[in-house]
């Protein structure tokens, strides 16, 4: 009876915080209001709001020290935390967490495996979850071939290099299908060739599952590859949440645009006008530009691809809708397909990217450049 009686009010109370999380299986996971202290430091993570669909890929980016692992080990109940945390629906703190693990896996930065053989390292992560003895050969088989370490299975953990014990702890986490993936850094220590095989992998073994997986990494190109959404953590508060396109073309403010390489970060001055802003580049370059723009705004960011070359006439100094500039070629850096060009205009060195057939025939180094673009091209943060 006091069971029953326990169990009514965890049920109401479950159904009470409910109403700040959203509908039960809507999200994998819905975090409001989670705070974390260390000892010896308060604020180590602040997450407002964050929830994760089944099946979404979302990145976490953000420079060391700010707050990525942590996160991920509040996922997954491994650090104290104040606030609320649902998991499949259920709030982390009241559930059962040892089933709440078991839908859920994290693959640590570090290369962590018990000293045993590789086989043994995966299947103990399908007999922790309960699955039937005939099915577990196949199972860890399938996910060490995916990885490429099916030979390794019968090598001891502690004899492998860093880049195949890496390989092994991907396979451990994926093995069990898990419905929330939580991987920091996966593809450290994985050489160049290899990386993107691998992460490709990691992607398509999650959707083939619907698995939601959250992926932390400073290779942004792994991101590119993976997410389709991206959050940005500074000093432990999300400051940006949205789609990766967006993210990259539309960055919140600098931080973010130089976190996610934003080639062209220029200060600037705006002066509103008639029919929109002036806007006055700290390379003494001014165009008009005509949407709306905030009063807070201190610099432009133009992507490299931005940039195009100008063959028209430079003596017809404005035309609408086009910004032409000459700089001084400062370095070509050769690649397939595009070139790099670094040029300077007035005090600062910009780049741009463009297509090969031109750049060999037309441009040397600390010769002169034209180039245009579209204001509508320009981000201002
Ligand atoms: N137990 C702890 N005590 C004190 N400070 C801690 C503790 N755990 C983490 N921190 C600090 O909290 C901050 C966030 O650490 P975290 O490892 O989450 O960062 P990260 O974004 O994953 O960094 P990196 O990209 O370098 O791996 C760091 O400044 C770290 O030193």
């Amino acid at each position: 009876m006091m069971k029953i009686t326990g169990f009514k009010s965890f049920v109401a109370s479950a159904v009470g915080r409910q109403k700040n999380l959203g509908s039960i299986n809507e999200y994998v996971l819905n975090m409001h209001q989670v705070k974390v202290d260390s000892k010896t430091r308060k604020n180590i993570l602040t997450i407002d709001n964050f929830a994760v669909r089944p099946g979404e890929l979302v990145a976490v980016l953000g420079p060391n020290g700010a707050g990525k692992s942590t996160m991920l080990r509040t996922i997954n109940m491994l650090q104290p935390y104040r606030g609320q945390i649902q998991l499949f629906g259920q709030d982390a703190s009241y559930a059962n967490q040892t089933n709440l693990r078991r839908r859920s896996a994290l693959v640590f930065q570090e290369t962590l495996l018990l000293d045993d053989t590789v086989f043994n390292n995966v299947a103990r992560v399908l007999q922790f979850r309960g699955v039937p003895k005939h099915q577990i050969k196949q199972r860890v088989y399938t996910a060490l071939e995916t990885f490429g370490c099916e030979h390794l299975a019968y090598r001891s953990a502690r004899s492998l290099s860093g880049g195949e014990g890496k390989r092994v702890c991907i396979a451990s986490g994926l093995v069990a299908d898990s419905e929330l993936l939580l991987l920091d850094e996966p593809s450290a220590s994985l050489d160049v060739a290899i990386r993107p095989q691998i992460i490709e992998k990691i992607r398509q073994w999650a959707q083939d599952r619907g698995s939601a997986v959250i992926l932390v990494s400073h290779n942004f190109t792994d991101i590119l590859n993976f997410a389709d959404r991206a959050i940005a953590l500074f000093d432990g508060c999300i400051i940006q949440d949205d789609k990766l396109e967006n993210l990259i073309r539309r960055p919140a403010n600098q931080q973010i645009a130089r976190l996610v390489g934003m080639d062209n970060i220029i200060p600037c001055k705006i002066k509103p006008g008639d029919r929109g802003y002036l806007i006055k580049l700290a390379n003494s370059l001014e165009f008009f530009y005509p949407g709306e723009l905030k009063t807070t705004i201190t610099a432009c960011c133009l992507s490299s691809d931005a940039f195009y070359l100008d063959h028209t006439n430079s003596s017809i100094p404005y035309q609408p809708g086009v910004v032409r500039l000459e700089g001084r070629v400062e370095r070509i850096l050769r690649g397939i397909g595009t070139d790099t060009i670094r040029f300077q205009l007035g005090e600062q060195i910009l780049t741009a990217k463009l297509r090969r057939g031109y750049t060999s025939e037309n441009i040397y180094r600390h010769g002169k450049i034209k180039l245009a673009f579209s204001p509508t091209d320009v981000h201002f943060v």
